[in-house]
């Protein structure tokens, strides 16, 4: 209940104009004075604490973070630091379904028709890519990063993991910005060229973005401003991680 009201008010917030890495959970802070912010903060945190935290609950459950962000906007770069920091499993949706075109299966090649014309795979599959591997990995804290990419995604997860996410992060980033960072990946991806960005970038508008808002309405995007540089946007990811109970 609580955490549809803090949805709501979330919602009713401007947008925050802060500057580059000073951004997580924005939307919260714009209702905060400075002194407030750090016991605010800790409150948020409470309210993030994983189901498999110190609530008694079920310690099998582990505490699952959605990293959410339009193509370029960084997501990879900062999952990597978080699990490095603060010992989550890093899982990529991405370089599951690329694992999968490698693999040469009948399904990898489905997977890579779909993902050179810029859309989205059927959520079954990645779902159950997805499934596999949190059950290999022994983690107790995992970054599910670039997934769910619509609301299909997300329901067929609900369906098949049974479990919402505990909190997601969304990287805000300027779509000119993203442009110049696909262009200058330099991965030999067969998606990052400027036709298929163009249409990863409507695909990430139309599709994605509802999925950001549907988890806004349920009190649990914490976004970050995306620009500057790496190291600049990490600050506000680890304030933002330092700040949570998992
Ligand atoms: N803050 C940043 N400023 C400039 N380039 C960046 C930044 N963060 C990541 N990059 C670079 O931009 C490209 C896309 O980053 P990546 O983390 O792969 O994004 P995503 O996973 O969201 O597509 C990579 O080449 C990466 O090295
Ligand atoms: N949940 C997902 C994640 C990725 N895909 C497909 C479609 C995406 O354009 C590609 C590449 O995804 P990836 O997350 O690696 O791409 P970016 O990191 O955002 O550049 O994979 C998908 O169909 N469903
Ligand atoms: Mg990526």
């Amino acid at each position: 209940m609580w955490r549809r009201r803090l949805g709501a008010l979330l919602l009713r917030s401007p947008p925050s104009s802060s500057s580059a890495a000073a951004s997580s959970c924005q939307h919260h802070r714009h209702h905060l004075l400075p002194s407030e912010e750090p016991l605010a903060l800790n409150r948020l945190a409470r309210l993030f604490t994983s189901q498999a935290g110190s609530d008694g609950g079920n310690s099998q459950k582990p505490f699952i973070a959605f990293v959410l962000g339009g193509p370029g906007s960084g997501k990879g770069t900062q999952c990597t630091k978080i699990a490095s920091d603060f010992g989550f499993a890093h899982l990529s949706a991405g370089d599951l379904l690329r694992h999968e075109i490698a693999s040469g299966s009948e399904k990898g090649e489905l997977i890579l028709d779909i993902i050179k014309e810029g859309r989205i795979v059927p959520s079954e599959i990645t779902v159950e890519l997805i499934r596999k591997a949190m059950e290999t990995s022994s983690a107790n804290k995992v970054l599910i990063d670039g997934f769910p990419r619509c609301e299909e995604n997300r329901i067929t997860f609900e369906r098949i993991v049974g479990r919402e996410p505990d909190i997601v992060v969304f990287f805000d980033c300027p779509e000119d910005e993203m442009v110049k960072r696909l262009l200058g990946r330099n991965q030999g991806r067969v998606d990052d060229n400027i036709e298929t960005i163009k249409k990863r970038l409507k695909v990430f508008e139309s599709l994605n973005i509802p999925v950001v808002d549907y988890y806004s309405s349920r009190g649990k995007v914490c976004k970050i401003n995306a620009t500057g540089t790496a190291d600049e946007i990490f600050e506000a990811v680890r304030k933002l991680f330092s700040s949570l109970r998992f």
